[in-house]
């Protein structure tokens, strides 16, 4: 049975990258981000791998992630696997210098695009008794660091509701795994600083960070593990990062 897959922020990095990986084991995908020309692209890419609904949306708004989830087409109503993926940092201020505004859009994205997604797709899972829920989250959510501020706490929210959502579903057969990546090298860096691509590349230059193919492997995995089968928590970083965001070996 072909099974439907709802990835958020999948027009770019390891959203885009489960798009790519998740076809292989069978899954239909609604693919969802802002940008409109890049979901389309990926949609052409896949076509011939697996079925492809796009829908543009932004997570911060929650009557349009609502409205999206509420009325996609029968085709792809169903959904199985919820990839809550689209998130970002902004800045690396330290507190005191920091931008309201920078903490106010991550707030808004990582944490309550994360709710709203949660909260439009859940019923429908537990009613069904069966579904997984799969936050990305980040090792910035456990591991402090200078300049992590609001972005780590909101993955420590990502962290603690991955866990809490557990608790809520004790007794169905609904799954929830929160993902926690080390530094990727995806356009994440290029948004955090704001085009300023030199500061961008310097993140990257000098070590071998993971690629979001890896993280989307790690999707796949933890969706295909046997029903009875929980994976809980991942911590992933690459074999040249060690306790922190910021604790990478560079030759
Ligand atoms: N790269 C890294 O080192 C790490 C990343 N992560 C997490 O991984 C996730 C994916 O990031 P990554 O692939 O690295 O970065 P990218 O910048 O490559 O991808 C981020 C995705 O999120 C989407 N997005 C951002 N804001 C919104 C919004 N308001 N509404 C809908 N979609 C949105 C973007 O799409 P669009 O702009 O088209 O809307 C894009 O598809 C994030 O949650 C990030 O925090 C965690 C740990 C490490
Ligand atoms: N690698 C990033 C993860 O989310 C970070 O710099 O925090």
């Amino acid at each position: 049975m072909e099974k439907c897959a709802l990835i958020t922020g999948a027009s770019s990095g390891i959203g885009a990258a489960c798009a790519r990986a998740l076809p292989e084991l069978g899954w239909k995908l609604v693919l969802t981000a802002r940008r409109e020309d890049k979901l389309r692209a990926l949609q052409q890419e896949l076509a011939g791998k697996t079925k492809v609904h796009t829908v543009v949306l932004d997570v911060r708004d929650g009557a349009a992630v609502a409205a999206a989830c509420a009325g996609l087409p029968p085709e792809f109503a169903v959904v199985d696997l919820l990839v809550n993926n689209a998130g970002l940092a902004l800045g690396l201020e330290p507190a005191h210098q920091a931008s309201l505004q920078d903490w106010e859009t991550m707030v808004d994205t990582n944490i309550k695009g994360v709710m709203y997604c949660t909260r439009a797709i859940l019923p429908g899972m537990v009613a069904r008794n069966r579904g997984h829920v799969v936050n990305i989250g980040s090792v910035a959510g456990s591991w402090p660091y200078p300049g992590g501020n609001v972005y780590g706490a909101t993955k420590a929210f990502v962290q603690q509701f991955s866990r809490n959502l557990r608790a809520d579903l004790l007794g169905t057969a609904v799954r929830v795994t929160n993902i926690e990546p080390g530094m990727a090298e995806t356009e994440f860096s290029k948004v955090r600083f704001k085009g300023e691509d030199e500061k961008a590349q310097r993140v990257y230059t000098g070590t071998e960070p993971l690629r979001a193919e890896d993280i989307a492997d790690i999707v796949a995995w933890v969706a295909s593990v046997p029903a009875r089968v929980n994976i809980n928590n991942v911590e992933v970083m690459s074999v040249n990062q060690a306790w922190g965001p910021l604790a990478v070996h560079r030759s």
